[in-house]
């Protein structure tokens, strides 16, 4: 297993391009199942999970061909409509196959994703709007096997519950629904946006974007002819190099960004007293004479995401003062907790608000263990500022979504390396 060996207190310095965004490249490669055409997409991010995304495609019958973040996708030939245990285990993105498939052939059979380190994570929400719309939907041996004979109706969904995954699935189902399908309470992140804009431009009628109520006409089962596109900047990534340069105190330009995407972002490392230049595609943080201590809600964009809550745990360390975490997704999504008090942070945790002790703590670099995809990147950032060395053990989960991570942060003058143990 490989492992990543980070001296920290380096200074780093420079400019840092972000890669395309693999919560956005996820939904718009199962969007493809929708197509006619071969579709070319282009800035997608070199992270395992693309590859198992597209993996899954291949094993369905689709085609691909992938050079320099440009993918070519044909998913003509599909033929196979399983979505297999040994691939969704480990991507439960692949849930995502569940309604284009559904919608194209009038069935299929997805292995229900179970939990994860962050969570429960169910998929309820998923198969009640199918099923809304028409679906008649079993669970046997571990899998979701869905039909709908007669063809998914439009329908109007209400999410109980503010869905990422679950817009994406409904969205692409809807667009070959028959009928107009009405979305209430539906996820607002620029992901789900992207999604609407590859869909209209492939001829779908969707009214509302960017708010919770959207509208789509259904094309009734005629599969959609695709524009060519490129995926949107990663504002996960994004707001972890800013971290990264907050954490250590130095000044940073971060580029190919869409600066509204991060805006709760800027907003708290505002609050925690850092200058940020925003242009029209780039962010330039600038060191503090003091960092100060912030109090972070996660929510559904626009507010906080969950996915920048470790990072920013690891930045409150730093803090003059105490800060607090309030995690309002995952009920699990703390496992970094104890790996950062390894390094010799002083956080303490009662259910789900972490309080974070920052000022007189000196972070020590040591071993530990990565966890999740986030948590993961939480070490890293802690590493930076760690005395001495630090060894991440169990890379694979960063590997999942940071495309070239040591590649980017060497470039800017930290000392990372990756081994094999
Ligand atoms: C590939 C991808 O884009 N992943 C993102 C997506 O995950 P994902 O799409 O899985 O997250 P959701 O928005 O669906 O989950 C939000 C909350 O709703 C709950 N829920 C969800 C579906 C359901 O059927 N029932 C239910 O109870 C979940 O357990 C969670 O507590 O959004 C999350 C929330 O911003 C991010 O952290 C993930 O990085
Ligand atoms: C939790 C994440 O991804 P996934 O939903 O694919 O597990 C993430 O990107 O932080």
């Amino acid at each position: 297993m490989e492992y990543l060996k980070i001296i920290g207190n380096k200074e780093i310095s420079g400019e840092v391009e972000i890669s395309g965004a693999k919560n956005a490249a996820l939904p718009l490669i199962a969007a493809t199942i929708l197509a006619k055409n071969e579709i070319k997409i282009g800035n997608m991010p070199n992270v395992v999970d693309i590859n198992t995304f597209l993996k899954l495609i291949d094993m369905l019958g689709g085609s691909f061909e992938k050079q320099d973040g440009i993918v070519k996708i044909n998913t003509y030939e599909i033929d196979k409509t399983t979505a297999t245990y040994d691939i969704v285990k480990t991507m439960r993105a692949s849930i995502l196959v569940l309604g284009p498939l559904l919608a194209r052939f009038g069935h299929c059979e997805v292995s229900l994703p179970g939990g994860c380190a962050i969570g429960q994570r169910p998929v309820d929400l998923h198969l009640k709007a199918l099923e809304q719309m028409g679906a008649k939907i079993d669970i046997k041996h571990g899998y979701i096997q869905a039909t709908a004979p007669e063809g998914l109706k439009g329908s109007k969904i209400v999410f109980d519950k503010v869905t990422v995954g679950g817009t994406e699935n409904i969205l692409m189902a809807a667009a070959l629904a028959q009928g107009t399908t009405t979305i209430i309470n539906a996820a607002k992140e620029p992901e789900i946006e992207q999604l609407c804009e590859v869909l209209m431009n492939a001829g779908v009628k969707i009214e509302g974007l960017g708010t919770s109520k959207l509208t789509v006409e259904g094309s009734n089962k005629e599969l959609l002819e695709f524009k060519d596109f490129d995926i949107i900047p990663d504002r996960i990534e994004a707001g972890t190099y800013m971290c990264a340069a907050a954490i250590t105190n130095r000044k940073l330009k971060i580029k190919k960004v869409i600066p509204l995407h991060l805006e709760a972002v800027i907003s708290k490392l505002e609050e925690m007293n850092f200058e940020v230049i925003s242009d029209e595609n780039s962010v330039t943080i600038l060191p503090t004479d003091e960092i100060k201590p912030v109090n972070i809600i996660t929510s559904e964009y626009p507010g906080f995401p969950t996915d920048m809550q470790a990072q920013f745990m690891a930045l409150a360390t730093q803090a003059n003062g105490t800060s607090t975490i309030d995690e309002r997704l995952f009920e699990n999504r703390f496992m970094h907790v104890s790996e950062l008090l390894r390094l010799g942070a002083d956080i303490h945790l009662n259910g789900n608000i972490a309080t974070i002790n920052g000022q007189s703590h000196t972070l020590n670099g040591t071993d530990v263990m990565a966890t999740d995809l986030r948590a993961s990147s939480a070490l890293v950032l802690a590493a930076l500022v760690a005395k001495g060395e630090t060894n991440i053990h169990r890379i694979y989960h960063l590997d999942r979504g940071y495309e070239n991570l040591e590649g980017k942060l060497t470039s800017i003058g930290s000392d990372v390396k990756r081994f094999t143990e």
